[in-house]
């Protein structure tokens, strides 16, 4: 229950906000030189993805560069989102994604994207930060985070972040990470 004191009161709580983006990426006869959706992380809490059996979906792992997450019949891909980044004060990072384009078939994803009631402020969970780990970012609503985004891209992020890493470079950066 403490954990979830974000939320505001239960009783008055209306649950969380979602929207279904239906994706549909038709064959491309040069796939190197298209991009279905360029990468980006999600302004969700978390997504939850479906994908037919076309792959296409990638994700940029730290070490190994973009990665292929394979479609597989029957189970789902769950996105952590930049809000989960936040509320989780990064310990659980949302993830860098793309999708890529087919030679020959046609991809369709269907993206179950959940957030919180858009007024709701979205900040560090108080047990997860304290004098050895301080909050690294400030409260936001998605009604605003939404804005940064929009206006911010990949560097939402650091845009609401309170103290900059003090040596070296931030692994959960997304503004620092090159993309291609
Ligand atoms: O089509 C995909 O696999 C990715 C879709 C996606 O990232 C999104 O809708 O945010
Ligand atoms: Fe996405």
């Amino acid at each position: 229950k403490e954990d979830l004191s974000w939320v505001g009161p239960l009783t008055e709580s209306k649950g969380g906000c979602a929207a279904l983006q239906m994706n549909h990426y038709p064959a491309c006869p040069d796939p190197d030189q298209a991009m279905g959706l360029a990468a980006h992380t999600d302004s969700t809490l978390f997504t939850i993805l479906y994908q037919n059996n076309t792959s296409g979906l990638q994700v940029l792992k730290e070490g190994a560069g973009w990665v292929t997450v394979p479609p597989i019949p029957g189970a789902l891909v769950v996105n952590v989102g930049d809000l989960l980044h936040i509320l989780s004060n990064g310990l659980y990072p949302s993830v860098l994604h793309r999708a890529m384009v087919n030679r020959t078939k046609e991809r369709l994803s269907l993206a179950y994207l959940y957030g919180p009631q858009p007024s709701v402020q979205i900040s560090p969970l108080p047990k997860l930060v304290g004098p050895s780990q301080p909050p690294l970012y400030r409260p936001v609503t998605w009604t605003e985070y939404l804005g940064t985004k929009a206006k911010h891209f990949n560097k939402a992020l650091s845009c609401v972040k309170v103290c900059a890493p003090m040596k070296g470079l931030d692994a959960n950066d997304h503004s620092r990470v090159r993309v291609g």
